[in-house]
């Protein structure tokens, strides 16, 4: 009997965990988790993220014209199953480590393509629903090329406190506490990058 094949075959895929996971506190209550290489499989995760997701360019109407919104995107709302199951566990994991104080678990997948250094975000919280009133938690998890999340706070007088995190392959970022409505983040445009594409849980009515 092939003693390693039976090895392989029995052993469970492999999981994230809550180890390894640092914070970062900020100002007004706000916070920053970052774990380095946190995500099992974020090879297999990216060929199966560019090639299964419905993915939609996003128009935006801004004053009297609608304009291109420079990413692609589409979000897995509540009760749809995730394209892969390194991320469906990776979903649970962060709802049993953040449990205790989010209070609820993350529902909710919106995924972004960054097909190179001219997609980006703008400068915004995300303030859409409970997120603007209430403390929350947006769980990032990047696969691909490394971009770049700024930070910065959302009061002009206090923008010396600007910093950025790099978001490599594999990598788990967390903004949590006040950070959607005390600071704001962004990706900006680069000279050169690779496809990215990053997957952010958030909790019931968060956007
Ligand atoms: O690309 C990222 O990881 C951040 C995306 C983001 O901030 C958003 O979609 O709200
Ligand atoms: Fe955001």
């Amino acid at each position: 009997m092939d003693v390693g094949f039976q090895t392989t075959l029995f052993e469970p895929p492999a999981r994230a965990t809550g180890a390894g996971i640092e914070r970062r506190r900020l100002t007004e209550g706000a916070w920053v988790d970052v774990a380095r290489g946190w995500l099992p499989d974020a090879d297999d995760v990216f060929a199966t993220l560019v090639g299964h997701v419905p993915w939609r360019a996003e128009r935006r109407t801004m004053y009297d014209r609608v304009v291109d919104v420079p990413r692609l995107v589409y979000t897995y709302m509540i009760g749809e199953e995730l394209p892969h199951p390194a991320l469906t566990a990776a979903r649970e994991t962060l709802s049993e480590h953040y449990l205790a104080e989010l209070g609820e678990p993350f529902r909710t997948a919106g995924c972004c393509y960054y097909r190179d250094g001219r997609d980006s975000v703008a400068w915004h919280g995300d303030t859409i629903g409970r997120g603007s009133t209430h403390d929350t938690m947006v769980a990032i998890v990047s696969v691909g090329d490394p971009r770049k999340l700024h930070l910065r706070p959302r009061d002009p007088d206090r923008r010396e406190e600007s910093f950025a995190v790099e978001m490599g392959h594999g990598d788990l970022v967390v903004m949590g506490g006040s950070c959607q409505r005390t600071w704001e983040h962004a990706v900006p445009k680069v000279s050169a990058a690779g496809p990215r594409i990053s997957v952010q849980f958030r909790p019931f009515n968060v956007f």
